[in-house]
């Protein structure tokens, strides 16, 4: 079994446990309570490679990163420092994140937040929206093709926008097909866990020129930004760096001032 097939696995017992406590109806309910979207995708078109600053306790190819005691508090240290989206893992088994923590965040910034998780259902979409998440990730690898657009149709008409991660030439393709508006790549090989900046690289001129670019994960620094945004990207997801670093605010600006740079996407 994959990494990838265990991890969800787990997700699917959690989110069983979930659907017996609230109901499908009561979900909606609150979803519609919750604060309006945030226009993320505006956030993302705008000026310079953008970065999207992520809230992550563990991971399973590095286990504990950091405690994060409090996750609003390092989200207005991503924010003050110039990041455009936050991104919150509501995974809890290999990632150590809840929905309370992305309720947490979204209550504390005034900038869009991305419910990073491993959607498969429908009532995920819901539960994120419920939170008040502004995007949700969609992972190609774990949907079969009809499940990956009508969870995109689904994100979209609940006020979602959907950034719809892929990490090879056929992942890319079937984003494109779903209608992606947001597609992310992942340097991660989601089933064995191993990262190659590379692909990003190659996998970029695939993906049309009107739907925005993310480069996810390795990024160290602003020379890897750099690398990234010169070989296309729009913006660039970043985890590890940020939590495991001493300043969170001062990693982000320091990434921020190199995606400013104005010799970066020229092409948009
Ligand atoms: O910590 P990193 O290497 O900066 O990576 C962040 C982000 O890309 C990574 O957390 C991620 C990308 N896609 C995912 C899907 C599920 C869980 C996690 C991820």
């Amino acid at each position: 079994m994959s990494v990838l097939d265990e991890i969800i696995e787990g997700v699917r017992a959690d989110l069983a446990e979930r659907q017996r406590e609230t109901s499908l109806d009561d979900l909606k309910a609150r979803a519609e309570q919750a604060p309006a979207p945030r226009d993320a995708l505006a956030a993302l078109r705008g000026q310079g490679v953008g970065v999207i600053a992520e809230v992550k306790r563990s991971s399973p190819s590095k286990g504990a990163l950091a405690a994060i005691a409090d996750p609003a508090a390092l989200a207005r240290d991503y924010e003050a420092g110039g990041a455009k989206i936050i991104s919150v893992l509501t995974e809890g088994r290999k990632f150590g994140g809840s929905l309370a923590d992305l309720a947490d965040v979204r209550a504390s910034v005034d900038i869009a937040v991305l419910r990073k998780d491993f959607i498969v259902t429908s009532y995920q979409l819901w539960e994120a929206r419920a939170h008040g998440a502004d995007v949700a990730l969609l992972i190609v690898a774990a949907l079969d093709q009809d499940a990956l657009v009508s969870l995109v149709e689904r994100a979209e008409s609940i006020g979602l926008l959907p950034l719809v991660e892929a990490h090879t030439e056929e992942e890319v393709a079937r984003a494109v097909d779903a209608g992606a508006k947001v597609i992310g790549i992942n340097a991660r090989d989601l089933k064995t866990l191993r990262v190659d900046r590379e692909v990003f690289a190659r996998l970029a001129p695939l993906v049309p020129k009107d739907v925005v670019r993310i480069a996810e994960s390795g990024v160290r620094g602003p020379h890897d930004l750099l690398a990234y945004a010169s070989a296309g990207a729009d913006a660039v997801l970043v985890g590890e760096s940020l939590v495991r670093g001493r300043d969170p605010r001062a990693a982000v600006a320091d990434l921020v001032a190199a995606g400013a740079h104005p010799a970066l996407r020229q092409g948009s």
